[in-house]
């Protein structure tokens, strides 16, 4: 019998489960807090835990990076608060199977449930595949010739908005050169999807697509992870290991939050752009590769560059064509399209036959601000067809931040925010306004949210721009538009 550790500090979330998970015949156990979660680790193994992200002592994150430490093939789930989805996505990135939002639904996280164990065994009987990070290690794949399919065999979709236009343009020039690629764009705007269709029309189709999330990498690790080792070379080194260019020769690497390397590994790299050559660590012999980089980031580079914490030599070499993808926001043309897209996907993932949405979903899909991009939008739609019982999905399927979009209030330019509450939900934030110039109300609006968040952080714009919930470059650009002088 397969055993699951369920660890949240909320009694009745670790009451329900356990019953409802005891029924489909799974044996439980719970705790409130992360330490007495790890104490059982250490103890016992479990196949999978369901880790809350908030925890009164530990957070999600370290709580994961613990539970691999401790038990590298049990599965994570994350549980997590809709606000939160941004971090939790990092989750994801960092090892756990997947996160589900609350409140919880059954039918939803059995599914998740049964799709992190069967994950899980999967892993344990195929032999390991050419390793890449193990944040991202499904994406090392030999690409093959997949034809227009991105990461994990999921159809490409372009879209039809200006920019989607202009994207589409962009790729088919750039592909069949061997020029160094930057993507730039915030979080789940797809941008290792942009990575894989360019390698995918590139001549070099056929040879390895290898993708590596430098920002999940220690520093230690992520020399290793990209040049190798021998055996030897450091306490752990057990056995000589190919790295990331190794396994691309002949093919493509993307590398993902570049702006994260050390520098160490930043001259490393420099030397295989330059030289086309990398050295194990450890050897003092040096290997030839042919490897094709694109890679991809979303925090501002060149700022990166000025501050002295990006080598500006490698800066020049990457940047030989640059490709910005737009948040979801600012391709409002292109949202319903992704939307039908994201909803067949989870049609046949649920094996549901869900036809369409409802004019009211369509127009708050459309309306919503989707600070996790393409990633949330695929998240929402995919719980919303888990929730439809009839046709088509409807609004009310749909998480209330979307329902209920959050507003300030209009004339709100002294720094005074006033917002209004939904009795039925205390501290959702709700709109208080009926605006003639709609646009000027939430610029204003943003425009204190900003200068009232930067005050409160002391004008630190990294802090500032995680509590807004944007990436840093989004914030630069907005005290650029809205003229705030820092
Ligand atoms: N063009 C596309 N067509 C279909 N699905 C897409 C496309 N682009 C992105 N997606 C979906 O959105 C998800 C996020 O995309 P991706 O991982 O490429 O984003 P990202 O910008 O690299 O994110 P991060 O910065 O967090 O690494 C993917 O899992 C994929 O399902």
């Amino acid at each position: 019998m397969e055993k699951i550790l369920i660890i949240d500090d909320n009694n009745d979330i670790c009451l329900l489960l356990e019953r409802f998970l005891g029924k489909q015949g799974y044996k439980t156990a719970s705790v409130q807090r992360g330490e007495d979660g790890l104490v059982l680790l250490r103890k016992e193994s479990f196949e999978l835990v369901i880790c809350d992200f908030k925890l009164p002592d530990i957070d999600g994150l370290e709580m994961l990076r613990r539970i691999k430490v401790m038990h590298p093939t049990t599965a994570v789930i994350i549980i997590t608060g809709y606000s939160d989805v941004r971090v939790a996505v990092q989750t994801v990135k960092h090892g756990a199977y997947d996160y589900v939002t609350k409140p919880l639904y059954p039918d939803e996280i059995l599914y998740t449930i049964k799709g992190a164990l069967e994950r899980r065994s999967q892993s344990l009987t195929q032999p390991a595949t050419t390793t890449a990070s193990p944040a991202k290690a499904t994406s090392t794949r030999a690409a093959g010739n997949k034809g227009s399919l991105a990461p994990d065999g999921k159809r490409f979709i372009f879209g039809k908005s200006r920019v989607a236009e202009q994207l589409q343009k962009h790729i088919d020039l750039i592909a069949p050169t061997d020029m160094s690629v930057i993507i730039t764009g915030e979080t789940g705007t797809g941008k290792e999807f942009v990575a894989n269709a360019i390698h995918l029309k590139s001549k070099r189709a056929d040879k390895s697509f290898v993708a590596i999330d430098c920002g999940a990498l220690s520093k230690e690790l992520a020399g290793s992870e990209l040049f190798g080792h021998v055996k030897g070379a450091f306490t752990g080194a057990m056995s000589d290991k190919a790295g990331s260019f190794e396994f691309a020769n002949g093919g493509t690497l993307f590398l993902d939050e570049i702006g994260n390397l050390s520098y160490d590994n930043q001259i490393k790299l420099l030397r295989v752009l330059q030289e086309r050559k990398i050295r194990r660590i450890g050897s003092n012999q040096d290997i030839a590769v042919d490897v094709r980089i694109i890679v991809a980031t979303n925090e501002d580079l060149r700022e990166a560059v000025r501050q002295g914490r990006f080598r500006e030599d490698i800066y020049h070499r990457i940047d030989e064509f640059e490709i910005h993808l737009s948040p979801l926001r600012e391709r409002k043309a292109d949202i319903m399209i992704f939307a039908e897209h994201f909803l067949e996907l989870a049609n046949r993932q649920l094996e549901k036959d869900i036809l369409g949405f409802d004019d009211e979903a369509k127009e708050k899909l459309k309306e919503y601000y989707w600070h996790g991009n393409l990633r949330e939008l695929q998240n929402v739609v995919k719980r919303a067809v888990l929730l439809t019982s009839g046709d088509y999905v409807e609004a009310d399927v749909l998480p209330h931040e979307i329902i209920t979009p959050q507003y300030f209030a209009p004339d709100d330019t002294a720094g005074n925010v006033q917002v209004s509450f939904d009795p039925a939900r205390p501290g959702v934030p709700v709109m208080s306004q009926s605006a003639a110039n709609l646009k000027s109300v939430s610029e204003n609006a943003e425009r204190v949210a900003i200068l009232k968040v930067l005050e409160k952080t002391g004008y630190n714009k990294t802090k500032a721009a995680e509590v807004l919930n944007i990436d840093r470059k989004t914030l630069y650009n907005k005290l650029k538009a809205y003229d705030i002088h820092l």
